[in-house]
């Protein structure tokens, strides 16, 4: 650098330097004051700059908002980094909000974790509210539906369950079932998107699984999604999650090519085949919106949602429906005679379900108190709106304590009890189907796109294994800690071991 520069520099820098403090202070009195228009919900303090990221340190999610709703009411606030966030944790304001102003609520936003797993957001769970993700939802649960009508579901199901019993059984003494239970789920998603099954040996499975076992501790960023800035200058934990989301990528788009190649319009034989069909129909349309929102990109990101939203929950699910039914031996008993009478020891299949009452409102209620997405996925609010009685201005995120709701003595009974009967109708012999406070698949335009196929898989897993099987807590651990280990974004049971024995 010439001298000459070196002035021009000094001169530069002396000049722009506090004009550039000027215009942050100036951006922070106006953020400050364009705040105080509004009547925030309540929360708790937080420090300049990073606002409440400390109060997690040691905490979870689940866990810190609980105790702030204790604190500070339903709705809450709070804020990571420049990002506001709010916290619903009644009914009555999840239906306000979710519902009725269900539009104003129905965003997503764009973290850098959420984009980074969903090639910038263009799969449904994390994708901004617009008429192409409306469209993507339906095409998915449509494609969902084709599978599932006509007995060949149940019949796949069944295929997958005596797999499950014949490895159960084959084990000695007590043993951590957990990998069993994830190959149910797993082996009936991997068949519905791609066709076929993995044995529970296979190297696929084994690998996927440790990935499904430690991607809620691995997926999450916490520091790049309070401070975006910090993508210049990743995290460890960062990278190692581009590098997950990368490898599992690589597996979906394995078979989604070699799907394109065998596509035949009229033999649509798995879930890939009938979004190809859906987005065929798109780009052959006029609609030039949809065009854009459903290209190969979003097709691969819908099979993604599918693959690991339906893995994810229901294997925790499975393990919490056993390790409860062994902890509970009186209600599993009351299972198999159920499953006895209704099924005659024939293949369970739709023509019995009316006679599975008992064994679905366990379930029910397993999911009530354990519910494996706790908190939900986080929304965006699309503008300023209202919730509680509060102001929520737009590009809030907003996130519901399920387990807080479905556990609320406000509208049950004895909440922290295992009561299956809660879900009964009157006469005992039908299902409660409207239960205002049973959300495990959450309500309104964002909803669970996966709770009809969610609900028949664990259904006929369970009957199907317990129809052969008996399972007891391990007798060196007899009453094992119920309290769910609560990760950042799901709630699993702790190790449990079992002793599976085949009926008689
Ligand atoms: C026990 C099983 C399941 C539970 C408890 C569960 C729960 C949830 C919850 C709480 C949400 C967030 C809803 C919201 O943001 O308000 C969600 C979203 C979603 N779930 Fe599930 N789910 C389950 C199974 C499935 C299955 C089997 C699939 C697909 C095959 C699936 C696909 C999705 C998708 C794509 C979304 C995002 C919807 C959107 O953002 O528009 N889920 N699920």
């Amino acid at each position: 650098m010439s001298l000459a520069d070196l002035v021009l520099a000094v001169v530069w820098n002396l000049a722009t330097l506090p004009g550039i403090a000027a215009v942050l202070i100036a951006g922070l009195i106006y953020r400050w004051l364009s705040q105080n228009k509004y009547k925030l919900p309540p929360g708790p303090p937080g420090l300049p700059l990073i606002g409440n990221v400390l109060d997690f340190r040691g905490s979870t999610l689940t866990k810190k908002t609980l105790e702030w709703k204790g604190k500070y009411g339903d709705v809450i606030h709070y804020k990571m980094g420049f990002r506001r966030w709010v916290v619903i944790s009644s009914i009555e304001a999840l239906e306000e909000a979710y519902l009725q102003r269900g539009h104003d609520f129905a965003s997503k936003p764009h973290v850098p974790s959420l984009a980074s797993f969903s090639e910038d957001c263009n799969n449904i769970a994390f994708a901004p509210y617009s008429e192409a993700l409306r469209y993507r939802r339906k095409v998915a649960m449509q494609a969902m539906r084709q599978f599932l009508t006509g007995s060949q579901h149940t019949e796949r199901i069944h295929q997958v369950v005596q797999t499950a019993v014949s490895n159960l059984s084959a084990q000695k003494g007590s043993f951590d079932p957990h990998r069993f239970f994830s190959h149910v789920i797993f082996n009936l998603i991997h068949d519905l998107c791609f066709g076929y099954t993995l044995d529970v040996d296979d190297p696929n499975y084994v690998r996927l699984l440790s990935i499904f076992d430690n991607s809620n501790l691995q997926l999450v960023s916490f520091w790049e999604d309070a401070f975006p800035i910090l993508l210049y200058w990743p995290t460890r934990r960062f990278q190692e999650a581009t590098r997950i989301v990368e490898e599992t990528r690589a597996y979906i788009k394995k078979h989604i090519d070699q799907r394109q190649k065998q596509f035949r319009e009229d033999k649509l034989e798995n879930l890939i085949d009938n979004i190809f069909l859906a987005q065929k129909v798109v780009v052959e349309g006029e609609d030039e919106t949809l065009k854009a929102g459903f290209t190969d990109l979003h097709t691969r990101n819908i099979i993604r949602d599918i693959f690991f939203a339906g893995i994810a929950t229901s294997r925790q699910t499975l393990d919490w429906i056993f390790l409860v039914l062994a902890a509970n031996q009186k209600a599993q008993n009351k299972i198999h005679e159920e499953i006895d009478k209704a099924t005659g020891g024939a293949v369970p299949g739709r023509e019995h379900r009316t006679d599975l009452v008992y064994t679905e409102t366990v379930i029910m209620e397993v999911m009530r108190l354990y519910p494996v997405v706790p908190m939900g996925l986080p929304h965006e609010t699309m503008c300023d709106t209202q919730v509680g009685g509060y102001d929520v201005p737009a590009k809030t995120v907003i996130l519901v304590n399920q387990y807080a709701i479905m556990r609320d003595p406000r509208h049950w009974d004895n909440p922290e009890v295992f009561k299956p009967e809660r879900f009964l109708e009157e006469n005992g012999t039908k299902v409660r189907t409207r239960l205002q406070s049973w959300i495990p698949f959450s309500i309104g335009p964002r909803n669970c796109i996966g709770e009809f196929l969610a609900r028949q898989n664990l259904l006929y897993s369970v009957v199907g294994l317990l129809q052969q099987l008996h399972f007891d807590l391990a007798p060196e651990n007899p009453q094992p800690d119920m309290t769910p280990e609560d990760t950042w974004f799901d709630l699993r049971p702790r190790p449990y071991k079992l002793v599976v024995t085949r009926r008689a």
